[in-house]
């Protein structure tokens, strides 16, 4: 599959608001307000700036300026003023069509979060993925990893779950619909899982013997999907920094790593900060793609993909990047790049690289599919 680049940001706002459309006794429909974010992905020409300092290598921070300027008269306002149903997916529409505007070209998807746990992307076609997390605390042991391997021992996990769902509301002619399933029918969806699984030790549960990331996944989209046909991904967050997606026939897991590290980016402007000599606090998330084992029970070890790419982590973490890569290649797209170059002979089941150098904003790097988005 051909590489695709998207660079992303991320931006907050405070906000007020009523949902009008909610039925009658609904919390939302009461005024109260929100710690937002907006994101967006955007596949920018090299270069791109919304303003006539554009650079090689500053698009991801010239993206951030436009979507923070779009986002501002959002910022501790009553949104209510600004849109008569400031529903999640309004706003991303709200947000999508100030990125219109402001000429920022290629946007894939503009995201809004109203909780840490819930949120809508928009794609520009109308279509909505939704998701909602949950979380749960229980204990498991992995019964088939080889002799010595530490999840073979019983030990416990804060999981988390995020149930994505995939709906059309471009609304066919009769306008655009205002939000698609409620949250809160979500949650609801979820409360008998919740119930079987909080507190409970998984491998006493009937089809989770083996409860590794991949076959939890598996078995929550055996519960979920008959009754929920908008369901298109499940997300099982094993560990802060480890899991995986499944889609009802493929299985995508990720492993986030952190590292510190020093730049300067020689190619812009006389004047600009970025000349100097600065670092980043980055994440970086790299996402595989693999069969089953079915006796495994997992597609790859996630230790064994941090024991794969530490010869390359080694070379970024606590070191200056700029001449590591070449200072045309510091910025989120090239460093991803460089990475995928780097990785590619131990990893050939990589297939998309997460760089954020601050939160939520940096780079997406993809040669196959690309996947649920995870919250920013
Ligand atoms: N593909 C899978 N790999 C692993 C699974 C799994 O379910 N699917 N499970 C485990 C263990 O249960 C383990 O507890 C979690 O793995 P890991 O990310 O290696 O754990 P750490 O948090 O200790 O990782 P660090 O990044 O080193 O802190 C193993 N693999």
């Amino acid at each position: 599959m051909t590489e695709q680049l998207f660079h992303i940001a991320a931006v907050p706002f405070e906000a007020a608001l009523r949902v009008p459309v909610l039925p009658a006794g609904h919390r939302a429909a009461r005024l109260h307000g929100h710690s937002y974010r907006a994101r967006v992905r955007a596949a920018l020409p090299v270069g791109w700036s919304p303003g006539p300092d554009g650079f090689a290598g500053g698009e991801t921070d010239a993206l951030v300026a436009a979507l923070a300027e779009v986002v501002a008269p959002l910022d501790y306002a009553d949104l209510n003023a600004r849109l008569p149903v400031p529903t999640d997916e309004n706003l991303a529409r709200f947000v999508h069509a100030g990125l219109r505007d402001a000429g920022v070209p290629g946007v894939a998807t503009v995201g809004l979060r109203s909780t840490e746990d819930t949120g809508a992307d928009l794609a520009p076609d109308g279509h909505a993925h939704l998701w909602h997390r949950f979380r749960f605390e229980a204990a498991h042991q992995l019964p088939q990893v080889p002799a010595g391997h530490p999840c073979g021992r019983m030990h416990g996990h804060g999981f988390e779950v995020i149930l994505h769902l995939d709906q059309d509301l471009a609304g066919g002619g009769t306008g655009p619909a205002d939000m698609g399933v409620d949250f809160d029918a979500i949650a609801a969806l979820w409360a008998p899982l919740h119930a079987e699984l909080d507190h409970a030790c998984l491998n006493d549960i009937p089809g989770l013997e083996n409860p590794t990331s991949e076959l939890l996944c598996r078995w929550l989209w055996a519960r979920l999907k008959p009754a929920v046909p908008a369901l298109s991904w499940v997300t099982v967050y094993e560990t802060a920094t480890a899991g995986c997606h499944f889609d009802g026939a493929h299985y995508r897991i990720w492993k986030e790593l952190r590292f510190e590290s020093a730049l300067r980016l020689e190619q812009a402007p006389d004047g600009d900060r970025r000349r100097r000599l600065h670092g980043h606090s980055y994440l970086l998330r790299l996402h595989l793609s693999a069969p089953l084992d079915e006796v495994l029970g997992w597609t790859l070890d996630y230790g064994d993909v941090k024991a794969l790419f530490k010869p390359v982590y080694e070379r970024l973490d606590h070191h200056r990047l700029d001449t590591l890569t070449g200072p045309v290649g510091a910025d989120p797209a090239g460093l991803a790049r460089w990475i995928r170059e780097q990785a590619a002979a131990d990893l050939p089941w990589l297939e998309r690289i997460d760089l954020q150098q601050t939160p939520g904003c940096g780079a997406v790097l993809c040669w196959g599919e690309l996947g649920p988005a995870l919250p920013a």
